[in-house]
């Protein structure tokens, strides 16, 4: 494990910085699959450096750099803690030639992937499980042929599933038919890879909760990567816990494919204004009230951990609804926001399928030190609480490169005093 960092913040919290962001990890995923499958028709702009995508595209490459020879050899994929290459990948990988044990961390042994399984299975792909049922490592062993083209997914676990098996549809000789059952989580990112595949010139039919794609040709395309807006969320944070501030991001637009691009109109309710011009957004603090008291996280689940210290930095006790899946990411996203909160005397309880924050017991001690779980997203939604308590420790620093490798340069940049623990 690597070092624990001490962050401090000393002076007038007054911010004003600008700060480039790396690329959406959530469309570089989607744009190296899709460039995988469209044998090199397709072109990627602006990959990002988060570990998570540098991963997938080293695991693509090795898949295509395999012997393909039959000789029963298997090639191993070690994705580390990337969930959405794990599950992207899954669905890849059944269509390679060749014998794959597609695995990762002891943390994604944990992360379900049976609903993708079952039905990638459902349609003939020869998959098995190297250990537990239900969960990785996977042996993969494809290419397979297509015995039916409509299939049946819950949609209510992860939209990861879903957008596996619509990027490998078009490469299918049936193309798929999904019957989505239940409520669909995360639907933002089903857009996005959609969204991303129509510029590739894929089509689709969104019929109720029926999604099909024909077998198609990918067309000549670049896809270009957007920032990445979970990672501009933590700004979005640090100007609403510092006193002044007025912070630029280069690069980010209005009309994202990125649903967590919904910080700007959360955080709206905190006085932070998003103003889009110069080729980016600016971040300004207003003085405002809070008033806002529920918050619905369904469609953008990995901005609940900011939101939640946010208001909870800000005595704020507001009610948060949509954390369903959050149980079963980097880690118990829940139970890790419970724990943490608790060094500032704040509660997090559940009730009804929903959570309350309780800040009647809030105070900032002179140090907390903040436990990472292996969650990159616990890092950098506790970081800025280091302008309001004079020093923060936060465990492991390279926690973050999953998805935000520069964030602690870029704390620096802006003001923060960034020491080794
Ligand atoms: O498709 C994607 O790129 C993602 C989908 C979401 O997962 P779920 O659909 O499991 O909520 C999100 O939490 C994850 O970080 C990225
Ligand atoms: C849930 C996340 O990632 P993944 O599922 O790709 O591991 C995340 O980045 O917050």
């Amino acid at each position: 494990m690597s070092k624990n960092l001490l962050l401090s913040f000393k002076g007038n919290k007054q911010i004003n910085t600008e700060i480039r962001l790396t690329g959406s990890k959530s469309e570089c995923n989607r744009a190296l699959i899709i460039s995988a499958l469209s044998k090199g028709t397709v072109g990627v702009e602006n990959l990002s450096v988060a570990a998570d995508t540098v991963t997938l595209a080293g695991s693509l490459k090795s898949v295509v750099q395999s012997p393909k020879e039959t000789n029963g050899s298997s090639l191993t994929v070690d994705i580390g803690p990337a969930g959405t290459a794990m599950r992207f990948l899954t669905a890849f990988l059944s269509l390679q030639q060749g014998n794959f044990l597609l695995t990762g961390t002891e943390r994604m042994k944990q992360r379900p992937i049976g609903i993708l399984v079952e039905a990638l299975q459902s349609i003939g792909a020869k998959i098995s499980y190297a250990e537990n049922e239900g969960f990785p490592p996977l042996h993969i062993g494809g290419p397979f042929e297509q015995s039916q083209a409509n299939v049946k997914i819950k949609g209510d676990i992860s939209s990861q599933y879903i957008s596996a098996l619509l990027m490998i549809a078009p490469a299918l000789p049936q193309g798929l038919s999904l019957e989505i059952e239940g409520e669909l989580t995360s639907k933002p990112y089903v857009e996005m890879t959609l969204a991303m595949l129509e510029q590739t010139g894929i089509t689709h039919e969104w019929n109720e909760n029926i999604i099909s794609i024909a077998p198609q040709q990918f067309k000549p395309a670049k896809l270009y990567v957007e920032p990445d807006w979970s990672a501009a969320s933590y700004w979005y944070s640090i100007a609403a816990l510092a006193d002044e501030a007025e912070i630029f991001l280069p690069g980010l637009n209005g009309y994202s494919l990125q649903g967590d691009s919904k910080i700007t109109e959360i955080m709206a309710n905190f006085g932070i204004t998003s103003q889009f011009k110069n080729g980016g957004v600016w971040l300004k603090k207003e003085p405002k009230q809070v008033e806002r008291k529920i918050f619905d996280m369904k469609e953008c689940p990995d901005l609940a951990q900011t939101v939640v210290v946010i208001c909870a930095a800000l005595g704020h006790d507001a009610t948060f609804t949509g954390l369903e899946t959050l149980k079963i990411k980097e880690t118990n996203r829940v139970l890790a926001l419970q724990t943490e909160l608790a060094k500032i005397g704040v509660k997090f309880i559940e009730k009804n399928f929903s959570y309350k924050l309780d800040c009647s017991g809030l105070h900032f001690p002179e140090k907390i030190s903040v436990s990472t779980y292996e969650d990159h997203r616990m890092a950098m939604a506790f970081a800025p609480l280091a302008l309001k308590i004079a020093e923060v420790e936060i465990e492991d620093q390279h926690v973050v490169d999953k998805s935000y490798p520069y964030f602690w340069e870029d704390l620096a940049k802006a003001g923060f005093n960034i020491g080794t623990a």
